[in-house]
């Protein structure tokens, strides 16, 4: 037994313009350029939350779609920081930056990460944190981090690398990151694994 709110109901959503029967989801109002003032104040709701979350996230960085690589407690994903150039009305992207996205059962580790890279700031042969919680795609990451995007695979580097190579090479310094280049160009790779 259909009650004649149900009646009513159905006839809502019946197309304004075909007449056509369909989801009850589908948004045939909007399509059909009519306006109701529930329509309207939904949609100002959501342009709010939209304008929120932009605030929220001024600044931030956006997806490359490249995955530069998947660690014990995450996925590093290249990102590129938006620059917002208001004189010019139009974006800018600096590229170059990877951030580090926790699996649920990583964010913990993640967070001690963070903390420890917070506390080191800038260290020879560590990479420093660009910036902590940062904005993604205009998403707030609480536990993820940006770091400056190195080229290479460091792990597999890492393990390559054997201590003596270093001091053959005449270089009692850590391989800080930024020496990744170049010391593959000037260690005699003989001695590498
Ligand atoms: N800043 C970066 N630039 C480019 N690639 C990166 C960067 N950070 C991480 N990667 C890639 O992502 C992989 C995973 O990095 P991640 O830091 O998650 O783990 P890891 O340091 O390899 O080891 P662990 O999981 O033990 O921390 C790295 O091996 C590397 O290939």
């Amino acid at each position: 037994v259909r009650s004649m709110g149900q009646a009513e109901n159905q006839h809502d959503d019946q197309d304004v313009e075909t007449g056509d029967t369909g989801s009850p989801h589908t948004p045939r109002v909007k399509d059909s350029g009519l306006s109701f003032e529930g329509l309207d104040v939904a949609s100002g709701l959501l342009e709010e939350n939209m304008e929120e979350k932009e605030e929220d996230c001024t600044g931030g960085y956006e997806t490359t779609g490249n995955v530069l690589g998947e660690g014990t407690y995450g996925t590093v994903y290249e990102v590129e920081k938006k620059i917002e150039k208001k004189w010019y009305k139009r974006r800018q992207r600096q590229q170059g930056f990877a951030v580090k996205v926790p699996e649920s059962d990583g964010i913990k580790d993640l967070q001690k990460e963070i903390a420890v890279l917070d506390e080191v700031g800038t260290c020879d042969g560590v990479m420093p944190m660009v910036e902590k919680s940062p904005c993604v795609d205009d998403e707030k990451l609480p536990n993820s981090f940006v770091t400056k995007r190195y080229a290479g695979d460091l792990y597999k580097w890492a393990r390559r690398f054997k201590p003596r190579a270093r001091a053959s090479a005449g270089s009692s310094r850590s391989p800080g990151l930024e020496g990744i280049g170049a010391y593959e160009g000037s260690v005699d790779f003989g001695v590498m694994k």
